[in-house]
This record gives C-alpha cells, structure tokens and sequence, in this order.
C-alpha cells in the first residue's frame, strides 16, 4: 500500500521549554487503521495535530498524500479529517446545516448528494433535520464523524473516540470505523483503551515521553512479545514448588492449588510434556488445565515500564 502520511525527524518543543515530540519517524499507509497508544502527556494529541496542521512543528517534516504539512497546508487539509475528543456542536443547528456547513469551511462546493451520502453511511439520515441538542451521546459522536467527513478527506484521526463513553457506545464506534475502513478511509486513531486497539486496529504505534517506542502489525506484535501461561490445578494444596520442579519458571497459585508455568511462544519447545511427566512423577495429582496468551495490554504495561 502507497504511504498517505509520512512524519520525518519530527520534535516539538512548546514555548514553555517542554520537549513534547523527539525526533519521531512514522509513516502510515493508505487504507490502514493504526491505533497510537500512550499514557497521559506522551505526545499523542500533539502528534496528530501537527499532522493535522493545528501545532507548528519545531523540526522536522510531515507530508499528507505528498503535500508539506507547513509549506503546502490547503492541500494536505483538505485530505484530513479531524475527529476531535470534546462533542463541539452547536446544540441547536440541525444535523444536516452543520454536516453541510464543514464542507465550506474548506471551500468546497455545496453537494447535497455528497452529505446525503455521509450521512446515510453513518446512519444519521432520518435524524437530519434533527437539532443536535436532543440526540443521544453516540448519535453525536456520529454527527462529529460526518463533519469531519463532509469534505471527503482520505484521512481521518479520531482523538479517543471512546472517552468517557459506555461499552455499548463504543462497540458501535468500533463498527462505524470498521465500515470506513471497508470504504477506503485510512483511520489514525488515538486510544488509552487497549482492548480498543486490540479490536480494531491493523497496526499499533507505542509512544511516550514523546517517543515512538515502536509501530508494529497488531497480530505480529502479539506473537513476537507474546508469552503464554499454563495454570495446572492440583488435586493437594502445595506449600512450596517442590525441589524436582525447581528448574522451571513455576509460581505457586492461591492457597497453592494451582501452579502457574510461563513459557515462551516462540521457543521450539515448550517444555509442557516434560514438565507435565515430571510433575506426575513428583507424585502430584491434576486435576484441570488451562493456557492464557499475554495481552497486548501485558505488552504495553512491558514497554512503557521497561523506557521508565
Ligand atoms: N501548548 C502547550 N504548551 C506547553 N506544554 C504543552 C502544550 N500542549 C501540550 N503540552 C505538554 O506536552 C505533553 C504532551 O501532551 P499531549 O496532549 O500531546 O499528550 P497526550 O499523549 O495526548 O496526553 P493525553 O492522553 O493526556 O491526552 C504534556 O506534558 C503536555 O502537558
């Protein structure tokens, strides 16, 4: 896939002195949805509004579909599309005036087909000549989408698009980035909920403390750094891993009923069968066994923990 956004070197040193971005290197591609995830102040919302033209970068360069974000800002705008986090809607415009009204904000021509489009596609179409004020929390995130789709942008960026919103809400939320995706929109999303990125995104960017730790394949990422763990319940309670067994990465599970045995999901062997003959022999008895794959959350908890 051609690449639709390309950030090089880029830092960003606000006028207090404070270092948000250091010398970060992404580059996105058409088509994709990649999630950026970091704790609270890692330079997430300062990333994508440079991109986006809203923060002047202090060095460096990004380009949207070939366009200098600085030098050529008409044209790299008018491919983006910005979901911001706050709902900003005027309670009482009706949703169809608002959709219509951001596409001249980028000078483009009125198109009702176009935002009739827009709005069918997010199910907002028989809400159109609603005012915005009484409609539920998801149909006003739904509205946000459409404005910042009104003017066909081929990038979104969606700022926490499920801040502060229930499950439900944000399964739907996670449907309607599906459904662009399906249409060819590129979706550059920041996220503090991992299950988020786990659900939705092709591709996971880590960054703090205003560094790119690393941007990898979602399902690449999971088996690289992915370990797993065997729980094998026992029949007695242990009081200490006995001294035959001490040669494996054991942990003794609660009131010792269970033993808990990480092993590496790369490796050629994972030593279960051994281990298993050897418990057997120690003369424990199992009763049930059970694997767990770690999380990309156990990985991002890793990487952040790890840079501290
Ligand atoms: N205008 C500004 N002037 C000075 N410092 C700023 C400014 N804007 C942001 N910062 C600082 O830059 C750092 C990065 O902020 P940013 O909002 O990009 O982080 P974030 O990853 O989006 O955080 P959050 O998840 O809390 O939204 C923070 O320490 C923040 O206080």
């Amino acid at each position: 896939m051609p690449t639709i956004v390309s950030v090089r070197d880029l830092t960003k040193t606000y006028k207090s002195g404070f270092s948000a971005l250091k010398s970060v290197n992404l580059e996105i591609e058409e088509g994709e949805i990649i999630a950026l995830l970091g704790p609270n102040g890692a330079g997430k919302t300062t990333l994508i509004s440079t991109i986006c033209g809203i923060v002047r970068p202090t060095s460096g360069s990004v380009t949207v579909g070939g366009h200098d974000v600085v030098r050529d800002f008409r044209a790299a705008r008018e491919l983006i599309g910005l979901v911001p986090q706050e709902i900003t809607l005027e309670p009482f415009e009706k949703v169809i005036n608002a959709v219509s009204f951001s596409r001249g904000l980028f000078g483009k021509a009125a198109d009702p087909a176009q935002v009739e489009k827009v709005l069918r596609q997010l199910s907002l179409w028989d809400k159109k000549d609603s005012p915005i004020q009484p409609l539920s929390g998801g149909m006003k995130r739904r509205v946000l989408i459409a404005k910042a789709l009104a003017h066909q942008p081929r990038v979104l960026f969606l700022d926490e698009p499920s801040a502060g919103v229930d499950v439900e809400l944000r399964k739907d939320m996670w449907s309607v980035v599906a459904d662009l995706k399906a249409q060819g929109v590129t979706i550059i999303l920041t996220t503090h909920y991992i299950e988020e990125a786990e659900a939705i995104a092709d591709r996971v960017g880590v960054i703090n403390k205003g560094e790119i730790l690393l941007v990898e394949d979602k399902v690449g990422l999971m088996t690289r750094m992915g370990q797993k763990q065997l729980q094998v319940d026992l029949a007695g309670p242990l009081t200490v891993v006995p001294e035959a067994l001490r040669g494996y990465a054991l942990e003794l599970g609660p009131g010792g009923r269970s033993v808990t045995y990480t092993y590496d999901t790369k490796g050629e062997r994972t030593g279960i069968v051994t281990l298993l003959g050897e418990m057997r022999a120690a003369g424990l008895q199992i009763t049930d066994l059970a694997t767990r794959q770690s999380s990309l959350e156990d990985i991002f908890v890793g990487l952040v923990r790890g840079q501290a």
